[in-house]
């Protein structure tokens, strides 16, 4: 395929076809829990079943792509010579350094290598930048012409490594070494190649999602390769990976001729093509474009792939279609690509000086990246000034900016409020209320502000909002300025005049003009979620702000949250009913806290949050769930601490009444590492009639054969649900409390079973609502549930337990 022209020259017009989601009637959720018989055994039985065969992870769907108003990959230096003379590294490193990845990991215990945070394993990979990554001699592509795109090829040859192995040690050595070749050869292309090995095709804020279904690759599949839509069937249900079906079906293709190589930015936009077309005819323009992209994979290099095993040779098609499924099954972490990132810039840079990095400066260069992503996670802005600036400087040309969402900070939470004031024994503390809405970050710049709303912000997302422009996140950065027009309309009235650029950290909440009080959960999830107008608005909302990110041009998140209150409260008019500041108490006393908590409640709150108030443990941390902010929610005295999110994997048939509905559910936990789905719990209460039919029309739509390789299930055939789904729907459920199970496989590697047959299941669960702010991979982890079971256990045997996060990088 010939390359298309740069991405810059593309104007991604409109969003494709979003995720659906199950808007659930107030009523119908407001009535008791309708008990339905769940076809299998109660949990917590034990049986002897075989443990399963999990087949190798694979990428959990993200979404992609982008509707630019600026060029989406900016030229960082075209001054630079790409390829700097070739230099022999003449420093030596200690002996240790020159440890290949894979010997290091032989002195590893295999278990503590999961992941990379591990400090022996960060240690480790930074001895192996030392060496490997400071020479040519392990590049794991053949050298391109400096200058020239960086072939699509040389991505794959990558992946096929990095699908040999588990180890994440080996994955980051693989992905730093082909970053650092790309940095060397062609440095422009590092963005596009960055975003292809994180399956998006640009960051999330920019709303744009590929919008293909299977149904749709198996047509272009057939129709480029000249095989029937039944045999490619057929192949899917024998082989259950599209990838390797599209592998499998190029191999008995006769080539007539041969089409040019693809390259990574080629790819990028013919996949960005895919992402944005519109009108009609969409879908067919939609596979011709996959079909494009399918006749020029592997015309220069086809890759003897043995589609018998998962783990075959490198194959553009079969990247290709896992890209489109959102799924490369590569374990590559967001975060194992940061770190891979930050060592190969470091590594190229010492390259160009004809030097070695320091291990300080490897560790400094990730904390840089780390830090600078998790305010402003964007590559897009990012990797452009790295490469101009250096990575050492990142810090002082990436900052926190309106227009970038960052991911949240979030809380632990917590059981009693003794567990709180153990935590923050001798330290200031504040309680504020918990209130039951949506998170929204709101981004604000004046007109007359030095600055603007970020350059990289769709146009569309800026609302022109009187003196200003404005823009909501989500909590997953989507962008929900169509879904509260009503907000935006009202901004003005609540900003001071000499407020000129903010980022809020907010809860938007239902709210009773009447009663002039807040309304539950259930009320804002009657809203529409986009296009919304607003003169049809039925359900008010009221913005509660808890926290202040960035003011003035200038981020504020490294001050205390008492500094960030004052000016939170300075900056800012409360309007009733449209604006207010969350209510808090500074009270340190048990009994104090135990009134606020009643009054949270009285007030139809969730509960409190307790965070940290001085000091720089007090300080916002982007994308972290932080013990420096404990989560009571009124519910945590009784039962377990928290509530869980988790994804809908299967289904049973409803019984008598029901048949014409699912009766109850499999759902699954997330396990980030694995990126697997283990199964937690069967679910049939908590759902009334109506919320059952809701349900079945959604979920109906996302039937599959049969299981995905990535479910981590029981295969005893009386415990399989009736039918199966795609991963796409998150719950939130409430439980009893927690077990030991054979059936499920939630947190079976989290060691909470010594024998290590037995997941966590649910004991009781019952069905509180839809999380359609949530995708699947944000469901509550294995760890997270290996976390309560064992906080739970600990009344008896006092284990502390595990940190976790949900995007912490
Ligand atoms: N005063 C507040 N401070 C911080 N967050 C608040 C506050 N009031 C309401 N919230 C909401 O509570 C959430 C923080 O709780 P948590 O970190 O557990 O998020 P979560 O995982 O979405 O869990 P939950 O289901 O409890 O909302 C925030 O995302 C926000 O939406």
């Amino acid at each position: 395929m010939d390359d298309a022209p740069p991405v810059k020259d593309t104007k991604p017009k409109v969003v494709a076809e979003k995720q659906k989601t199950v808007a659930l009637p107030r009523a119908s959720r407001r009535k008791g829990p309708e008990p339905v018989k769940v076809k299998e055994e109660e949990e917590g039985e034990d049986n002897d079943e075989e443990e399963e065969n999990v087949p190798p992870p694979e990428k959990a769907a993200t979404k992609a792509a982008a509707k630019p108003k600026k060029p989406l990959f900016p030229v960082a230096s075209k001054k630079k010579d790409p390829e700097p003379k070739p230099v022999k590294v003449e420093k030596v490193v200690d002996e240790e350094a020159s440890a290949s990845a894979s010997e290091v990991e032989e002195e590893l215990e295999e278990d503590e290598v999961d992941e990379e945070e591990k400090p022996e394993v960060i240690a480790k990979a930074r001895k192996i930048v030392q060496t490997t990554l400071t020479t040519k001699a392990k590049d794991p592509y053949p050298d391109w012409k400096p200058g020239e795109p960086v072939p699509y090829a040389a991505l794959c040859k990558t992946f096929s490594l990095i699908e040999l192995t588990t180890k994440r040690l080996i994955i980051m050595e693989h992905c730093s070494l082909f970053l650092r070749q790309v940095l060397r050869l062609t440095p422009d292309d590092l963005l596009p190649t960055v975003l292809l090995m994180i399956n998006k095709l640009a960051p999330d804020y920019a709303g744009i999602e590929l919008g293909i279904g299977e149904s749709l690759i198996m047509k272009a599949i057939g129709e480029s390769t000249g095989r029937s839509l039944a045999v490619i069937k057929q192949d899917q249900k024998e082989i259950g990976d599209l990838g390797l079906v599209a592998v499998k079906s190029r191999s008995t293709q006769p080539t007539m001729f041969k089409p040019k190589a693809l390259t990574i930015r080629g790819v990028h936009n013919g996949l960005m093509g895919i992402a944005t077309v519109t009108g009609n005819g969409a879908q067919g323009r939609k596979v011709d474009g996959i079909k494009k992209l399918l006749s020029a994979a592997d015309a220069n290099s086809p890759g003897k792939v043995d589609i018998t095993k998962d783990k075959g040779g490198p194959s553009e098609a079969k990247y290709i279609v896992r890209f489109l499924e959102g799924k490369l099954r590569l374990g590559l972490a967001e975060r194992t690509i940061l770190v891979s990132l930050a060592q190969a810039m470091i590594a190229h840079e010492a390259y160009k000086k004809n030097t070695v990095p320091s291990t300080g400066d490897i560790e400094k260069a990730e904390s840089i990246l780390k830090t600078v992503y998790s305010e402003l996670p964007s590559y897009d802005v990012i990797i452009p000034a790295m490469v101009e600036h250096g990575i050492m400087n990142l810090r002082e040309h990436c900052k926190l900016r309106p227009g970038v969402p960052l991911k949240p900070m979030l809380a632990k939470p917590t059981k009693a409020i003794t567990e709180v004031l153990d935590r923050f024994d001798g330290q200031t503390f504040t309680c504020e209320y918990k209130y039951d809405g949506e998170r929204a970050q709101i981004h604000y710049v004046a007109k007359d502000a030095d600055e603007e709303l970020s350059q990289s912000l769709p146009s569309a997302a800026a609302t022109e909002v009187g003196r200003g422009v404005a823009a909501i996140f989500s909590r997953n950065s989507e962008e929900l300025s169509k879904k509260y027009p009503d907000v935006l309309a009202k901004l003005q009235s609540w900003v001071k005049e000499d407020t000129k650029s903010f980022v809020l950290d907010c809860e938007s909440v239902a709210w009773d003009v009447t009663e002039k009080k807040v309304l539950p959960f259930q009320q804002l999830m009657t809203r529409k979620k986009k296009d919304v107008k607003i003169e049809e608005v039925k359900v008010k909302v009221c913005v509660f702000a808890f926290d202040l990110l960035y003011l003035n041009g200038e981020a504020i998140v490294e001050k205390s949250l008492r500094e960030r209150r004052e000016l939170l409260h300075k900056s800012f008019n409360p309007v009733e009913g449209e604006f207010a500041f969350a209510t808090c108490m500074d009270g340190q006393e048990l009994d104090e806290i135990q009134t606020f908590l009643d009054l949270s409640v009285k007030a139809s709150c969730e509960g409190l949050m307790v965070k940290m108030l001085d000091g720089t443990e007090s300080g916002y941390e982007p994308s972290k769930r932080s013990r420096n902010w404990l989560k009571i929610k009124k519910d945590y005295l009784a039962g377990i601490g928290d509530s869980l999110d988790l994804v809908v994997l299967g289904a049973y048939h409803g019984k008598g009444k029901r048949t014409s509905v699912y009766g109850a559910f499999l759902l699954a936990c997330y396990n980030p590492v694995t990126e697997t789905y283990e199964t937690v719990c069967n679910i049939g209460t908590g759902f009334s009639e109506a919320v059952l039919e809701e349900l079945h029309t959604a979920l109906v739509e996302t039937v599959i054969d049969r299981p995905k390789p990535f479910y981590a299930h029981s295969t005893g055939g009386q415990h399989q649900p009736d039918v199966w789904f795609e991963p796409r729907f998150v719950w939130e459920v409430k439980t009893a409390d927690l077990t030991l199970s054979p059936r499920y496989k939630a947190g079976m590697k989290e060691g909470v079973d010594p024998a290590g047959d037995k997941g966590i299941s649910l004991r009781f669960p019952r069905f509180i609502k839809v999380r359609d702010d949530k995708k699947p991979d944000e469901a509550t982890t294995s760890r997270q549930v290996a976390e309560m079971y064992r906080k739970q256990e600990s009344v008896t045997k006092s284990k502390g337990p595990a940190a976790d996060d949900d995007f912490e990088y």
